[in-house]
């Protein structure tokens, strides 16, 4: 990929990911930057990564011709007001906010600078990441392809082509992550209360989701239903098991639990 000065707003864990992934496919140390207000995750970085970090906002991002927004949606306000101190004309702003609108950012920055919205997840860390990318027509195809590739370098990406998805996108693969991990505390608890101890218990349930992640994977051509019914025995366990989420309701906890981050990244995106 194409190689610029970027500097990372706000150094908490989507940044470190992200830079992680950067540095291990190959991305220049230093061309990289990391603001931060206070000092510790930004000593970690320097060492374990190499790149430049800086605790003020204005001269981190002065020489850069790449901005990443990655503070909370209730700090992006205070994080982006004073960047106006210095000129932003001719950088690319990639926003890793949740909800935030590209106008609203805009808004914060002063100016209708070119933004690429994105959404990632935590699993970046791993290089196994699933971000979404929006851009309206203003952002350059040279643009547009930067961000593709920089958030490529720590898993899938797609784009949408309405803002409004990026909020359908956080709830399936942005929030989704720790949908996963609770069902697996909820199946390790249940392990345990059967009397596996804590270890042998979160064994038994991470190499099956494990092993499940990968069947998913190496199967594209098989529906997730025919997966399912491969397990599921006529009058077996699984049967047992399954018709108890189903009778449970379990497709409409998930669809609720969905929509409601939907409606919180609407909510968020006017209340910040
Ligand atoms: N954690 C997740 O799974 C995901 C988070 N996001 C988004 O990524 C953004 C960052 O989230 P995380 O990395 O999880 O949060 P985090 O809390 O780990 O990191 C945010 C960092 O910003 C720093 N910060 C606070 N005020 C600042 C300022 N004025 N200037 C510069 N830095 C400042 C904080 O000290 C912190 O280190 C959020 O907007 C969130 O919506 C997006 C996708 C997934
Ligand atoms: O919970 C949140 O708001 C962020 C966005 C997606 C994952 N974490």
């Amino acid at each position: 990929m194409q190689h610029r000065k970027i500097t990372f707003v706000g150094a908490g864990n989507m940044s470190r990911s992200i830079i992680s992934g950067m540095v291990k496919s190959g991305y220049p140390a230093a061309l990289i930057t990391a603001s931060n207000p206070s000092r510790p995750k930004l000593d970690a970085l320097q060492q374990e990564f190499g790149i430049a970090v800086c605790q003020n906002n204005v001269d981190a991002i002065a020489d850069a011709d790449v901005v990443v927004l990655a503070v909370k949606p209730q700090l992006m306000e205070e994080a982006t007001g004073p960047l106006q101190q210095t000129s932003l004309a001719g950088k690319l702003f990639i926003s890793i906010a949740a909800g935030l609108p590209v106008a609203r950012i805009q808004n914060m920055l002063g100016g209708a600078y070119p933004i690429v919205r994105t959404m990632p997840n935590t699993p970046s860390a791993m290089g196994l990441g699933m971000t979404g990318l929006y851009a309206d027509a203003q952002v350059s195809e040279a643009d547009r392809t930067f961000a593709g590739d920089l958030l490529a370098q720590v898993g899938k990406i797609t784009w949408v082509d309405e803002e409004a998805m990026l909020n359908a996108l956080t709830a399936a693969a942005g929030s989704s992550p720790a949908y996963f991990f609770l069902f697996l505390e909820a199946m390790q608890d249940k392990a345990m209360a059967l009397g596996f101890d804590k270890d042998t218990a979160r064994l038994l349930v991470e190499q099956a989701m494990l092993g499940a992640a990968h069947m998913v994977c190496h199967n594209p051509e098989l529906e997730l239903s025919t997966l399912r019914a491969q397990v599921t025995s006529k009058g077996g366990t699984t049967a047992a098991a399954i018709d108890q989420f189903e009778q449970q309701g379990l497709r409409n906890l998930v669809g609720d639990a969905m929509q409601a981050a939907v409606d919180r990244a609407g909510v968020m995106s006017k209340a910040f």
